[in-house]
């Protein structure tokens, strides 16, 4: 028998949105259980990336075990750490597929946000078990009462199942672990039934291949088992498996008891542990649990070494990483100024920004990143007429006299760069927002091309709103300009929309006379000088006649660093 029955097992999750105090409450709760000592140094302890030390956000949700008695009894709770900034939704819908309740974490102060509805939303629909809690009631400025009332009036649940704390400073938190072990469900399932474990997220090790976490659904699963994943058909042998305390605890089995745990079976390829994937016995084949939905990217990057001599050290970074962030989409990719890469999908732009972040400081990776876009989809022959969308408005709800929340249709692309920053600084900060996809809509759309001497460069060219055309057109026209040397001839940059020409900047002719300080007639010098011209000139891309540096393309492409 497993040390716990599955009736003292219970796994959940702290949900919320960014900065009202998740990871505050996971180390008060890790503390609490023993599981990490109670330190200054241990701030944060389940936002393990550099990434997320340095922004302060949780990127990656993270998962411990913690040990807690209650009523004389021994419990195993499964904490679930996810992050809060909807570029990482996905993670946080990955995370709930484990659990059986969740931690609704809202801010004294600021009170219900985007995120906290997405995220109750995510929660409700998983018929988890959710417990609000009000965290920061030490501030100044905290309203707890008129939380609770938001509580009430936009979720439907009574205020006295809200409980209110501090995270900071550990006040109430003992009441949060009493009421995961009295009011989230113990997981189902048992031990007797066969082996069968959800693949929920995975990680790469240099020197162990693949760890996988896992949530045993049933049955029980021990080292020098024979496990078959069942998305591959391929059978392992288990060297390792484990509890996450939040470290890895090996152990020698792992209960089918809804336990939450490691595993690792040498699997040396990235593919095959697919995250949603089904792990079960070879001796006892069970039907494979329904797996995510594959998240759908909203923006689209181009990504390129910074020489290609880096390309394949590159390829493995992004395949590797991929596999710990499953919601990115790879394709491959070439372009005639970078030379080949890759077509990366991702859920938002913090996603895409964290992801390039991750990049180089977990894989020593240095990459070109083009400027990010959206998906569209085009209508070839533009006989019919298509109005363009802006804002439409879908819903007014008040939450409270001070709070409104508004649903409104938008294209993706007027929102995905700054919406959120200039939202934010418009309101003071005060404005929160969050965002799904609505499907195609359409709209009046044009394709832009950029031209040098008259011959289009393809990697340039891009999709714009009509109204916006003139405006990047000019814009990308002045960038180029000022990176583009000046040649033996002039060169005509223009941006075209079909044959109109809407935005035009010139380069003046110019020769570099490399001899000019040659006067003295030494042949071998003036032979080296010339030879030093050449070689700078194997940098450049020649478009038409054009020679173009490489780095031109990179500025005009480069998405714009805040
Ligand atoms: N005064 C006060 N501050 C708190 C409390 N709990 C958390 N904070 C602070 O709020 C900020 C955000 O806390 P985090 O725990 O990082 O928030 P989070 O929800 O995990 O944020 P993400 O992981 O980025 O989504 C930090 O500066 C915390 O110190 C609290 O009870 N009282």
């Amino acid at each position: 028998m497993s040390k716990f029955p599955v009736d003292k097992i219970r796994n959940f999750c702290i949900i919320a949105h960014i900065d009202h105090g998740k990871s505050t409450l996971a180390d008060r709760l890790l503390e609490m259980t023993g599981a990490i000592a109670k330190t200054e140094k241990n701030k944060q302890v389940l936002d393990k990336l550099q990434v997320e030390r340095e922004r302060g956000i949780t990127v990656k949700a993270q998962t411990a075990s913690l040990f807690y008695s209650h009523d004389g009894q021994d419990y195993l709770l499964n904490l679930i750490d996810t992050p809060g900034h909807v570029d990482f939704s996905y993670e946080v819908s990955r995370s709930l597929s484990a659990c059986q309740g969740v931690l609704l974490i809202i801010d004294a102060n600021q009170g219900i946000q985007a995120q906290t509805v997405a995220n109750f939303y995510l929660a409700f629909e998983a018929q988890l078990a959710i417990i609000p809690v009000i965290n920061k009631i030490d501030l100044k400025n905290a309203n707890p009462e008129r939380v609770e009332s938001q509580i009430e009036k936009v979720f439907d649940i009574p205020r006295e199942e809200c409980i209110r704390i501090s995270a900071k400073l550990g006040t109430n938190v003992e009441a949060v672990l009493q009421a995961v072990v009295e009011r989230i469900p113990h997981p189902g399932g048992s031990v007797d039934d066969p082996f069968k474990a959800l693949v929920f997220d995975s990680n790469f090790d240099h020197y162990r291949g693949v760890v996988a976490n896992i949530a045993v659904i049933g049955g029980r699963v021990k080292k020098g088992d024979k496990i078959v994943s069942a998305h591959l058909s391929k059978t392992y042998e288990v060297n390792e498996l484990g509890l996450l305390r939040p470290e890895e605890h090996a152990t020698q089995k792992l209960y089918a008891d809804g336990q939450v745990g490691y595993i690792i079976a040498g699997m040396k390829d990235v593919k095959e542990a697919q995250i949603g994937d089904t792990l079960y016995c070879l001796e006892r084949p069970v039907q494979a649990l329904p797996g995510f939905k594959p998240a759908k990217a909203m923006v689209f990057a181009g990504m390129y070494p910074m020489d290609q001599s880096e390309y394949p050290a590159l390829r493995s970074a992004i395949e590797r990483l991929t596999l710990n962030d499953s919601s990115v989409t790879v394709q491959r990719d070439s372009s005639l100024a970078l030379g080949a890469g890759w077509r990366l999908g991702f859920l938002g732009l913090l996603h895409m920004e964290v992801f390039n972040q991750r990049l180089e400081q977990e894989y020593n990776a240095s990459v070109i990143v083009t400027s990010p876009t959206v998906p569209y989809k085009a209508i070839l022959s533009s006989a019919k007429l298509i109005k363009s969308r802006r804002g439409v408005q879908k819903s007014v709800v008040y939450i409270d006299e001070q709070r409104v929340m508004l649903k409104y249709l938008f294209p993706l692309n007027e929102i995905v760069v700054d919406f959120y920053d200039l939202l934010k600084s418009m309101s003071s900060g005060y404005a929160s927002f969050d965002y799904e996809n609505a499907d195609y809509q359409a709209a009046d759309l044009i394709k832009m091309d950029i031209l040098l001497n008259g011959r289009p460069v393809e990697e340039l060219t891009t999709i714009v709103h009509r109204e916006r055309a003139y405006s990047m057109g000019k814009a990308m026209c002045e960038r180029l300009k000022e990176s583009i040397p000046r040649q033996m001839f002039e060169i005509a940059i223009q941006a075209a929309i079909g044959s109109k020409v809407i935005a035009r900047e010139t380069v003046k002719a110019f020769r570099k006379n490399v001899l000019a300080k040659c006067y003295g007639g030494d042949i071998t010098r003036k032979m080296k000088l010339l030879k030093r011209q050449a070689e700078g000139k194997k940098k450049m891309r020649r478009i038409g006649n054009v020679d173009v540096p490489k780095d031109a393309f990179i500025s005009v492409l480069k998405r714009k660093e805040k």
